[in-house]
């Protein structure tokens, strides 16, 4: 079975007639917005707001109203994607280069709701290398400064290129193997001038839907959400 399918169409569940969604990006809310669009077809009244330009393109084929972040009070519902989570719903995301725009939308939304495969689950998070968000101004220094954290940072490239972000910025991927304190380190990362945002996702998840190829779906809440 496909477990990023029966993930992201068992996220529909939270979805109400009359609600601002933020809609992730990447391959397993794909599915999440592959079925709005259906329930869309059928008459449900709902406006998103995108995380990236891809799920604007992948919305509007779909058929989902959209609205801009910024026209927005705040948002009912986001569901979004997830590339590791540990078991206090702490989350590195990121892995399409989307997350400044997915922290932002998370941000501003009442429940976050994170779709994906039980692959993505992890006791500790690092295993997958940490996205973060950087100007390209002075990249070089920038990552000098995250490598003194206690990791070797690639720039991801595309084409032959730094890959830009949707917001022009280039990403480090940054593979520190097992992060202890994800707080701490997000907090120290986001205190470098040159660095935008991480992909570290802390305290945000109020749920984290898994699923597994046999087709058991796990639904994991948080005790510990902030928002
Ligand atoms: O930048 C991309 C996002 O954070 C995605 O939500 C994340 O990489 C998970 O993507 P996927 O569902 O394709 O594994």
């Amino acid at each position: 079975m496909n477990a990023k399918k029966l993930a992201g169409e068992k996220a529909l569940e939270y979805v109400k007639d009359g609600m601002v969604l933020g809609l992730g990006t990447g391959s397993t809310v794909y599915w999440t917005i592959l079925g709005l669009g259906e329930l869309v077809i059928k008459g449900l009244n709902i406006k998103g707001v995108a995380t990236s330009k891809a799920t604007e393109d992948l919305a509007l084929k779909a058929g989902i109203p959209l609205v801009d972040i910024s026209d927005v009070y705040e948002i009912d519902v986001t569901i979004d994607g997830a590339d590791e989570v540990n078991p206090d719903l702490d989350l590195i995301k990121g892995g399409g280069g989307a997350l400044l725009r997915e922290k932002m939308v998370a941000s501003v939304s009442r429940k976050l709701v994170i779709v994906a495969d039980e692959s993505k689950y992890s006791a500790h998070l690092g295993k997958f290398p940490l996205p973060v968000e950087v100007v390209p101004f002075g990249w070089q220094t920038t990552m000098k400064q995250i490598s003194a954290k206690g990791c070797e940072p690639k720039l991801r490239m595309k084409n032959g290129i730094p890959m830009p972000t949707d917001n022009g910025n280039y990403i480090l991927d940054c593979p520190f193997d097992k992060i202890e304190y994800p707080a701490a380190l997000a907090f120290s990362l986001n205190m470098m001038p040159g660095v935008v945002e991480t992909g570290l996702f802390v305290k945000m998840a109020d749920t984290v839907i898994l699923a597994g190829t046999s087709g058991e779906i796990q639904v994991k809440e948080s005790a510990a959400s902030t928002r």
